[in-house]
Protein backbone atom coordinates (compact mmCIF):
# COMPACT_ATOMS: atom_id res chain seq x y z
CA UNK A 1 0.00 0.00 0.00
CA UNK A 2 1.76 3.50 -1.02
CA UNK A 3 1.63 5.45 2.41
CA UNK A 4 -0.67 8.66 1.46
CA UNK A 5 -1.79 9.28 4.68
CA UNK A 6 -1.60 12.96 5.57
CA UNK A 7 0.83 12.76 8.72
CA UNK A 8 -0.86 14.54 11.54
CA UNK A 9 -0.47 18.04 12.51
CA UNK A 10 -1.27 17.91 15.96
CA UNK A 11 -3.73 19.20 17.78
CA UNK A 12 -5.60 21.43 15.17
CA UNK A 13 -5.61 18.27 12.96
CA UNK A 14 -7.17 16.45 15.40
CA UNK A 15 -9.69 18.67 15.93
CA UNK A 16 -10.60 19.12 12.71
CA UNK A 17 -10.45 15.47 12.03
CA UNK A 18 -13.02 15.18 14.96
CA UNK A 19 -15.20 17.67 13.35
CA UNK A 20 -14.88 16.37 10.00
CA UNK A 21 -16.16 12.53 11.48
CA UNK A 22 -19.42 14.39 12.66
CA UNK A 23 -20.07 16.64 9.47
CA UNK A 24 -22.85 15.96 7.40
CA UNK A 25 -21.24 14.83 3.98
CA UNK A 26 -22.48 13.36 0.15
CA UNK A 27 -20.32 11.65 -1.97
CA UNK A 28 -20.65 11.52 -5.62
CA UNK A 29 -17.43 9.88 -6.75
CA UNK A 30 -17.31 6.40 -5.32
CA UNK A 31 -17.18 3.12 -7.26
CA UNK A 32 -19.27 -0.09 -5.86
CA UNK A 33 -17.04 -2.81 -6.35
CA UNK A 34 -14.40 0.04 -5.29
CA UNK A 35 -15.63 -0.10 -1.80
CA UNK A 36 -15.56 -3.60 -0.94
CA UNK A 37 -14.03 -3.33 2.37
CA UNK A 38 -11.48 -5.58 3.30
CA UNK A 39 -13.28 -7.65 5.52
CA UNK A 40 -16.23 -8.07 2.22
CA UNK A 41 -13.07 -8.97 0.25
CA UNK A 42 -11.68 -11.35 2.93
CA UNK A 43 -14.84 -13.11 3.14
CA UNK A 44 -16.08 -13.47 -0.81
CA UNK A 45 -12.20 -14.74 -1.38
CA UNK A 46 -12.75 -17.42 1.24
CA UNK A 47 -15.86 -18.21 -1.05
CA UNK A 48 -13.59 -18.39 -4.06
CA UNK A 49 -10.46 -20.20 -3.26
CA UNK A 50 -9.88 -19.94 -7.13
CA UNK A 51 -8.97 -16.56 -6.60
CA UNK A 52 -5.90 -15.03 -6.55
CA UNK A 53 -7.05 -12.05 -3.91
CA UNK A 54 -6.14 -12.86 -0.48
CA UNK A 55 -8.08 -13.82 2.06
CA UNK A 56 -6.26 -12.46 5.15
CA UNK A 57 -6.72 -8.72 5.52
CA UNK A 58 -3.01 -8.01 6.31
CA UNK A 59 -2.06 -9.51 2.82
CA UNK A 60 -4.61 -7.77 1.01
CA UNK A 61 -3.04 -4.36 2.06
CA UNK A 62 0.14 -5.64 0.37
CA UNK A 63 -2.23 -6.47 -2.65
CA UNK A 64 -3.66 -3.20 -3.04
CA UNK A 65 0.01 -1.43 -3.55
CA UNK A 66 -0.40 0.07 -7.13
CA UNK A 67 3.15 -0.07 -9.63
CA UNK A 68 1.27 2.15 -11.86
CA UNK A 69 -2.80 2.42 -13.28
CA UNK A 70 -2.80 -0.44 -15.24
CA UNK A 71 -1.76 -2.68 -12.05
CA UNK A 72 -4.92 -0.74 -10.32
CA UNK A 73 -7.48 -1.84 -12.88
CA UNK A 74 -5.72 -5.45 -13.38
CA UNK A 75 -6.30 -5.54 -9.18
CA UNK A 76 -9.62 -4.10 -9.58
CA UNK A 77 -10.86 -7.01 -12.28
CA UNK A 78 -9.72 -9.27 -9.64
CA UNK A 79 -11.88 -7.76 -6.63
CA UNK A 80 -14.54 -7.45 -9.82
CA UNK A 81 -14.21 -11.72 -10.46
CA UNK A 82 -14.90 -12.07 -6.51
CA UNK A 83 -18.53 -10.55 -6.98
CA UNK A 84 -20.48 -14.08 -8.44
CA UNK A 85 -24.03 -13.99 -7.11
CA UNK A 86 -27.01 -11.74 -6.36
CA UNK A 87 -26.38 -12.48 -2.73
CA UNK A 88 -22.58 -11.24 -3.41
CA UNK A 89 -23.83 -7.74 -4.94
CA UNK A 90 -26.39 -7.41 -2.25
CA UNK A 91 -24.40 -8.29 0.91
CA UNK A 92 -21.52 -5.91 -1.03
CA UNK A 93 -23.96 -2.73 -1.67
CA UNK A 94 -25.49 -2.85 1.87
CA UNK A 95 -21.41 -2.75 3.57
CA UNK A 96 -20.76 -0.19 1.16
CA UNK A 97 -23.82 2.06 2.88
CA UNK A 98 -23.03 1.24 5.87
CA UNK A 99 -19.91 2.28 5.50
CA UNK A 100 -20.70 5.66 4.19
CA UNK A 101 -23.51 6.17 6.85
CA UNK A 102 -20.63 5.64 9.82
CA UNK A 103 -18.62 8.73 8.09
CA UNK A 104 -22.36 10.43 8.29
CA UNK A 105 -22.76 10.07 4.10
CA UNK A 106 -26.43 11.38 3.92
CA UNK A 107 -26.46 10.91 0.34
CA UNK A 108 -23.86 9.17 -2.17
CA UNK A 109 -24.11 8.63 -5.99
CA UNK A 110 -22.33 5.27 -6.12
CA UNK A 111 -20.87 3.97 -9.62
CA UNK A 112 -21.31 0.89 -10.71
CA UNK A 113 -20.08 -1.13 -13.92
CA UNK A 114 -23.05 -3.63 -14.39
CA UNK A 115 -21.25 -4.59 -17.75
CA UNK A 116 -18.43 -6.48 -15.64
CA UNK A 117 -21.14 -8.39 -13.58
CA UNK A 118 -23.70 -8.78 -16.20
CA UNK A 119 -20.97 -10.49 -18.72
CA UNK A 120 -19.54 -12.08 -15.76
CA UNK A 121 -22.88 -14.30 -15.59
CA UNK A 122 -25.11 -12.81 -12.94
CA UNK A 123 -28.10 -12.56 -14.16
CA UNK A 124 -29.34 -8.63 -15.16
CA UNK A 125 -32.87 -8.73 -13.48
CA UNK A 126 -31.37 -10.39 -10.73
CA UNK A 127 -28.35 -7.58 -10.34
CA UNK A 128 -31.06 -4.69 -10.42
CA UNK A 129 -32.96 -6.05 -7.82
CA UNK A 130 -29.86 -7.09 -5.63
CA UNK A 131 -28.33 -3.31 -6.11
CA UNK A 132 -32.18 -1.79 -5.17
CA UNK A 133 -33.10 -4.14 -2.62
CA UNK A 134 -30.03 -3.25 -0.78
CA UNK A 135 -30.27 0.21 -1.69
CA UNK A 136 -33.80 0.63 -0.53
CA UNK A 137 -32.66 -1.70 2.89
CA UNK A 138 -29.50 1.04 3.60
CA UNK A 139 -32.05 4.35 3.64
CA UNK A 140 -34.15 2.58 6.12
CA UNK A 141 -31.78 1.41 8.66
CA UNK A 142 -29.11 4.01 8.03
CA UNK A 143 -30.98 6.84 6.32
CA UNK A 144 -28.71 7.00 3.90
CA UNK A 145 -29.73 7.97 0.23
CA UNK A 146 -27.62 6.22 -2.50
CA UNK A 147 -28.47 6.60 -6.31
CA UNK A 148 -26.73 4.95 -8.98
CA UNK A 149 -24.44 6.04 -11.77
CA UNK A 150 -23.72 3.52 -14.47
CA UNK A 151 -20.40 3.16 -16.12
CA UNK A 152 -18.94 2.00 -19.31
CA UNK A 153 -15.38 0.11 -18.67
CA UNK A 154 -14.23 2.15 -21.91
CA UNK A 155 -11.32 -0.22 -22.14
CA UNK A 156 -14.08 -3.00 -22.70
CA UNK A 157 -14.99 -0.94 -25.82
CA UNK A 158 -18.70 0.00 -27.79
CA UNK A 159 -19.73 -3.55 -26.66
CA UNK A 160 -19.51 -2.45 -23.09
CA UNK A 161 -21.01 1.26 -24.21
CA UNK A 162 -24.21 -0.61 -25.84
CA UNK A 163 -24.92 -2.81 -23.21
CA UNK A 164 -23.97 -0.29 -20.73
CA UNK A 165 -26.54 1.84 -22.36
CA UNK A 166 -29.34 -0.75 -23.10
CA UNK A 167 -29.45 -1.53 -18.93
CA UNK A 168 -29.48 2.03 -18.12
CA UNK A 169 -32.31 2.93 -20.58
CA UNK A 170 -34.57 0.40 -20.87
CA UNK A 171 -38.22 1.01 -18.69
CA UNK A 172 -38.12 -2.82 -17.82
CA UNK A 173 -34.31 -3.63 -16.66
CA UNK A 174 -33.55 0.45 -15.58
CA UNK A 175 -33.70 0.41 -12.15
CA UNK A 176 -35.42 2.93 -10.31
CA UNK A 177 -32.23 4.47 -8.12
CA UNK A 178 -30.19 5.33 -11.41
CA UNK A 179 -29.74 8.93 -12.32
CA UNK A 180 -26.39 9.37 -14.03
CA UNK A 181 -24.08 7.63 -16.97
CA UNK A 182 -20.49 7.64 -16.68
CA UNK A 183 -17.27 6.26 -18.36
CA UNK A 184 -14.39 4.62 -16.13
CA UNK A 185 -11.51 2.32 -17.28
CA UNK A 186 -8.16 3.32 -18.81
CA UNK A 187 -8.30 6.84 -20.81
CA UNK A 188 -4.68 6.29 -22.68
CA UNK A 189 -6.28 4.23 -26.46
CA UNK A 190 -9.84 4.90 -25.03
CA UNK A 191 -10.48 8.33 -26.97
CA UNK A 192 -13.81 9.85 -25.46
CA UNK A 193 -15.92 10.87 -29.01
CA UNK A 194 -16.49 7.24 -29.58
CA UNK A 195 -18.78 7.21 -26.95
CA UNK A 196 -21.29 10.12 -27.64
CA UNK A 197 -23.92 8.16 -29.33
CA UNK A 198 -24.38 5.96 -26.34
CA UNK A 199 -24.07 9.65 -23.76
CA UNK A 200 -26.70 10.71 -26.31
CA UNK A 201 -29.01 7.98 -25.99
CA UNK A 202 -28.05 8.21 -21.68
CA UNK A 203 -29.11 12.08 -21.65
CA UNK A 204 -32.08 11.22 -23.89
CA UNK A 205 -33.54 9.02 -21.29
CA UNK A 206 -32.93 11.50 -18.27
CA UNK A 207 -29.25 10.60 -16.97
CA UNK A 208 -27.22 13.15 -16.45
CA UNK A 209 -23.35 12.88 -17.97
CA UNK A 210 -20.56 12.21 -15.38
CA UNK A 211 -17.35 10.86 -17.38
CA UNK A 212 -13.89 9.97 -15.86
CA UNK A 213 -11.76 12.12 -18.00
CA UNK A 214 -8.05 14.24 -17.19
CA UNK A 215 -7.40 11.51 -14.92
CA UNK A 216 -4.64 9.90 -16.69
CA UNK A 217 -4.46 12.02 -20.29
CA UNK A 218 -4.25 15.65 -20.66
CA UNK A 219 -6.69 18.49 -20.58
CA UNK A 220 -7.67 17.15 -24.03
CA UNK A 221 -9.95 14.73 -22.41
CA UNK A 222 -11.77 16.76 -20.20
CA UNK A 223 -12.63 19.15 -23.26
CA UNK A 224 -13.58 15.95 -25.37
CA UNK A 225 -15.97 14.73 -21.97
CA UNK A 226 -17.45 18.50 -22.19
CA UNK A 227 -18.08 18.64 -25.35
CA UNK A 228 -18.97 15.32 -27.35
CA UNK A 229 -20.20 13.65 -23.88
CA UNK A 230 -21.92 16.73 -22.61
CA UNK A 231 -20.39 16.39 -18.85
CA UNK A 232 -22.22 18.37 -16.02
CA UNK A 233 -19.16 16.78 -14.11
CA UNK A 234 -15.80 15.65 -14.48
CA UNK A 235 -14.18 12.58 -12.67
CA UNK A 236 -11.17 13.66 -11.53
CA UNK A 237 -10.11 15.77 -14.43
CA UNK A 238 -6.61 16.31 -12.92
CA UNK A 239 -4.77 17.72 -15.72
CA UNK A 240 -7.05 20.37 -16.41
CA UNK A 241 -4.58 22.09 -14.24
CA UNK A 242 -2.30 22.23 -17.42
CA UNK A 243 -4.88 24.52 -19.36
CA UNK A 244 -5.97 27.84 -18.09
CA UNK A 245 -8.50 28.36 -20.78
CA UNK A 246 -10.08 24.83 -19.42
CA UNK A 247 -9.81 25.75 -15.76
CA UNK A 248 -11.64 28.97 -16.70
CA UNK A 249 -14.63 27.65 -18.38
CA UNK A 250 -15.09 25.18 -15.61
CA UNK A 251 -15.07 28.12 -13.62
CA UNK A 252 -17.60 30.27 -15.72
CA UNK A 253 -19.60 27.36 -16.50
CA UNK A 254 -19.44 25.89 -12.57
CA UNK A 255 -18.64 22.72 -13.99
CA UNK A 256 -17.59 20.59 -10.68
CA UNK A 257 -14.74 18.21 -10.71
CA UNK A 258 -14.59 15.30 -8.38
CA UNK A 259 -11.52 15.38 -6.78
CA UNK A 260 -10.26 12.29 -5.16
CA UNK A 261 -6.61 13.14 -4.17
CA UNK A 262 -5.32 9.77 -2.27
CA UNK A 263 -6.64 8.32 -5.64
CA UNK A 264 -4.28 10.03 -7.92
CA UNK A 265 -1.18 9.66 -5.77
CA UNK A 266 -1.78 5.57 -5.24
CA UNK A 267 -2.38 5.08 -9.01
CA UNK A 268 0.14 7.07 -10.04
CA UNK A 269 -1.66 9.64 -11.56
CA UNK A 270 0.02 12.48 -9.35
CA UNK A 271 3.25 12.22 -7.82
CA UNK A 272 2.72 13.51 -4.36
CA UNK A 273 -0.05 15.09 -2.53
CA UNK A 274 2.22 18.37 -3.19
CA UNK A 275 1.92 18.16 -6.42
CA UNK A 276 -1.72 17.58 -6.52
CA UNK A 277 -3.90 20.59 -8.35
CA UNK A 278 -6.16 20.88 -6.00
CA UNK A 279 -4.78 24.42 -4.58
CA UNK A 280 -4.69 25.62 -8.29
CA UNK A 281 -8.50 24.70 -8.73
CA UNK A 282 -9.52 26.34 -5.63
CA UNK A 283 -7.35 29.24 -6.80
CA UNK A 284 -8.90 29.17 -10.17
CA UNK A 285 -12.63 29.22 -8.73
CA UNK A 286 -13.19 25.37 -10.05
CA UNK A 287 -16.23 24.31 -8.29
CA UNK A 288 -14.00 21.61 -6.17
CA UNK A 289 -16.15 18.26 -4.56
CA UNK A 290 -14.22 15.71 -2.12
CA UNK A 291 -14.75 12.12 -2.75
CA UNK A 292 -12.49 8.76 -2.11
CA UNK A 293 -13.12 6.56 -5.58
CA UNK A 294 -11.91 3.60 -4.25
CA UNK A 295 -11.10 3.60 -0.40
CA UNK A 296 -10.14 0.36 0.74
CA UNK A 297 -7.92 0.34 -1.68
CA UNK A 298 -6.17 3.16 -1.62
CA UNK A 299 -5.87 3.22 2.52
CA UNK A 300 -8.47 5.82 2.72
CA UNK A 301 -12.30 6.93 3.11
CA UNK A 302 -14.10 9.81 2.82
CA UNK A 303 -13.46 11.68 6.07
CA UNK A 304 -9.48 11.13 5.71
CA UNK A 305 -10.16 12.77 1.64
CA UNK A 306 -11.64 15.61 3.84
CA UNK A 307 -8.75 15.93 6.30
CA UNK A 308 -6.56 16.22 2.93
CA UNK A 309 -8.38 18.73 1.40
CA UNK A 310 -8.35 20.70 4.63
CA UNK A 311 -4.45 20.35 4.80
CA UNK A 312 -3.59 21.38 1.21
CA UNK A 313 -6.62 23.97 1.15
CA UNK A 314 -5.49 25.22 4.52
CA UNK A 315 -9.07 24.90 5.80
CA UNK A 316 -11.09 25.48 8.94
CA UNK A 317 -14.11 24.06 9.92
CA UNK A 318 -15.68 26.80 7.73
CA UNK A 319 -14.46 25.91 4.50
CA UNK A 320 -14.70 22.22 4.97
CA UNK A 321 -18.08 23.01 5.94
CA UNK A 322 -17.71 24.72 2.01
CA UNK A 323 -16.84 21.62 0.71
CA UNK A 324 -19.34 19.69 1.89
CA UNK A 325 -21.85 21.99 0.53
CA UNK A 326 -20.08 22.24 -2.44
CA UNK A 327 -21.03 18.38 -2.84
CA UNK A 328 -24.35 18.93 -1.89
CA UNK A 329 -25.09 21.46 -4.34
CA UNK A 330 -23.41 19.53 -7.37
CA UNK A 331 -25.36 16.10 -6.60
CA UNK A 332 -28.37 15.21 -8.29
CA UNK A 333 -30.11 15.08 -5.56
CA UNK A 334 -33.69 17.06 -5.76
CA UNK A 335 -33.87 20.43 -4.28
CA UNK A 336 -35.37 19.79 -1.20
CA UNK A 337 -33.06 17.19 -0.36
CA UNK A 338 -30.21 19.41 -0.84
CA UNK A 339 -31.73 22.21 0.95
CA UNK A 340 -32.09 19.61 3.81
CA UNK A 341 -28.82 18.08 3.97
CA UNK A 342 -27.13 21.87 3.77
CA UNK A 343 -29.38 22.80 6.37
CA UNK A 344 -27.66 19.67 8.39
CA UNK A 345 -24.01 20.82 7.39
CA UNK A 346 -24.72 24.58 8.42
CA UNK A 347 -26.58 23.67 11.66
CA UNK A 348 -23.99 21.19 12.83
CA UNK A 349 -20.85 23.76 12.18
CA UNK A 350 -22.76 26.42 14.13
CA UNK A 351 -23.10 23.92 16.80
CA UNK A 352 -19.64 23.09 16.59
CA UNK A 353 -18.41 26.18 16.48
CA UNK A 354 -19.82 27.58 19.69
CA UNK A 355 -18.90 24.55 21.80
N1 LIG B 1 -10.00 5.88 -10.47
C1 LIG B 1 -10.62 5.15 -11.44
N2 LIG B 1 -10.43 5.51 -12.72
C2 LIG B 1 -11.06 4.83 -13.71
N3 LIG B 1 -11.86 3.74 -13.50
C3 LIG B 1 -12.03 3.35 -12.22
C4 LIG B 1 -11.43 4.03 -11.14
N4 LIG B 1 -11.79 3.43 -9.98
C5 LIG B 1 -12.58 2.41 -10.32
N5 LIG B 1 -12.75 2.37 -11.66
C6 LIG B 1 -13.55 1.35 -12.31
O1 LIG B 1 -12.61 0.47 -12.90
C7 LIG B 1 -13.31 -0.27 -13.86
C8 LIG B 1 -12.38 -0.57 -14.97
C9 LIG B 1 -12.89 -1.78 -15.72
C10 LIG B 1 -12.11 -1.93 -16.99
O2 LIG B 1 -11.28 -1.09 -17.29
C11 LIG B 1 -12.35 -3.09 -17.83
C12 LIG B 1 -11.55 -3.27 -18.95
C13 LIG B 1 -11.79 -4.38 -19.75
C14 LIG B 1 -12.79 -5.31 -19.43
C15 LIG B 1 -13.55 -5.11 -18.28
C16 LIG B 1 -14.61 -6.08 -17.90
O3 LIG B 1 -15.33 -5.86 -16.91
O4 LIG B 1 -14.75 -7.10 -18.59
C17 LIG B 1 -13.36 -3.98 -17.48
C18 LIG B 1 -14.51 0.57 -14.29
O5 LIG B 1 -15.66 -0.17 -13.96
C19 LIG B 1 -14.43 1.81 -13.43
O6 LIG B 1 -15.74 2.16 -12.95
ZN1 LIG C 1 -13.30 6.74 -10.30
Amino acid sequence: MTDTSVPAAGTADRDLRAFIAGLPKAELHVHHVGSASPRIVSELAARHPDSKVPTDAEALVDYFTFTDFAHFIEVYLSVVDLIRTPEDVRLLTFEVARDLARQQVRYAELTITPFSSTRRGIEERAFMDAIEDARKAAEAEFGTVLRWCFDIPGEAGLEAAEETTRLATEDRIRPEGLVSFGLGGPEIGVPRPQFKPYFDRAIAAGLRSVPHAGETTGPETVWDALNELRAERIGHGTSSAQDPKLLAHLAEHRIPLEVCPTSNIATRAVRTLEEHPIREFARAGVVVTINSDDPPMFGTDLNNEYAVAARLLELDERGLAGLAKNAVEASFLDAAGKARIAQEIDAYTTTWLAR
